[in-house]
């Protein structure tokens, strides 16, 4: 009798769904990237349990940023995970100069930031020990936001330079402390548009003031195969380049625009040349961030 019922229920709805899948290619797009998200919160959902169980939580006492995750399987079963949902997806990843990550203690890892879908490419390469810079919003996204505070993502305010400043200054000493790497997107939000967002300043004030080098990562574009304006959203492979990094010792916080203006440039020509894109604006480079 339940059956029946649900017979009756489901079916026309699937039919109709199909239906309107077939008629728009909106409603297939935004089909695909609500699938995308509603995998990520059921992922998370599930292993979520299993790391508190594991070690109790993430470990914040003393600003001890990566907790015992580190040191047991979970981090790897969240990475592992998330590496292995490019299949569904139909993505690739080729990736040149994971020898830069090889580097003795701490670092600041910079990259590019497209869209959701970075979230893939970020574990295909994440080395151990490293967290990431995100912003607060993240943290009420359901299980993804408990997930990511249990690895240990730390969480931002970016309507207020000061609070994401005093932030900034705690990760610098948890950094030198626990030796962790801290991957920062420093476009500080997501751009699709081929082309890099000028960069923020918090990344290179975090390599300075800790003296640890930055090691540029470079994602080529997505937008041959994902692009929100044109419902795009099919299978593609992605270039992606561990750039050598760029030592800060000896630097000062006068170097911070230079060396943003450095990484920004590197990471530009890279990009382009990752996507098999022509620069933009007859070759030259738009204004950096002030
Ligand atoms: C092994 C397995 C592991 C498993 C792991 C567990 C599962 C995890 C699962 C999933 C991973 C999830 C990953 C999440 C990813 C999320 C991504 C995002 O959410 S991206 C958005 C948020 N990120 C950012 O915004 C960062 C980049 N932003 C910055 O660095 C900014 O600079 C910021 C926020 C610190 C300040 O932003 P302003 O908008 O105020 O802009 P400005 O121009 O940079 O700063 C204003 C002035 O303040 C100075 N300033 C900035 N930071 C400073 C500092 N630290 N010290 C001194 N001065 C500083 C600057 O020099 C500038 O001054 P002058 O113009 O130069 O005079
Ligand atoms: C074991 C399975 C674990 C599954 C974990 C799934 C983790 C997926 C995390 C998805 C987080 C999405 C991060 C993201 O891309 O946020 C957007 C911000 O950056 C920038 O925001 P905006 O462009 O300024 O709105």
């Amino acid at each position: 009798m339940e059956s029946g019922g649900l017979l009756l229920w489901a079916l026309p709805s699937a039919l109709l769904l199909a239906l309107l899948l077939q008629l728009s290619p909106r409603l297939r797009f935004r089909a695909k990237v609500l699938s995308y998200c509603a995998l990520c919160l059921m992922a998370s959902a599930l292993t979520a349990p299993a790391c508190l169980l594991w070690n109790g939580g993430r470990t914040v006492e003393n600003m001890r940023l990566v907790c015992l995750i580190c040191l047991c399987p979970v981090h790897r079963i969240i990475k592992n995970v998330v590496r292995s949902f490019k299949y569904l997806y139909g993505l690739r990843f080729d990736v040149k100069g994971l020898e830069h990550f090889q580097v003795e203690g701490p670092c600041v890892i910079v990259s590019n930031h497209q869209s959701v879908l970075d979230m893939m490419g970020l574990m295909e390469i994440l080395p151990d020990r490293c967290v990431q810079i995100g912003k607060r919003e993240l943290l009420y996204f359901g299980s993804v936001g408990l997930i990511m505070y249990l690895g240990g993502v730390i969480f931002i305010n970016r309507k207020s330079t000061s609070n994401a400043k005093s932030v900034m200054s705690g990760v610098g000493q948890a950094m030198t402390t626990d030796n962790v790497k801290v991957w920062i997107y420093p476009e500080g939000t997501r751009n699709g548009n081929g082309d890099l967002l000028p960069f923020k300043k918090g990344a290179f004030h975090l390599a300075i003031q800790t003296q640890v080098p930055v090691i540029p990562v470079v994602y080529s574009s997505f937008t041959t195969f994902y692009n929100p304006e044109k419902n795009l959203f099919t299978s593609g492979r992605i270039r992606v380049e561990v750039l050598p990094p760029i030592h800060t010792s000896g630097m000062t916080a006068t170097d911070v625009t230079e060396l943003c203006d450095t990484c920004y440039t590197t990471m530009r020509e890279t990009f382009f040349r990752l996507s098999g894109t022509a620069r933009r604006v007859n070759g030259s480079t738009p204004h950096l961030a002030q």
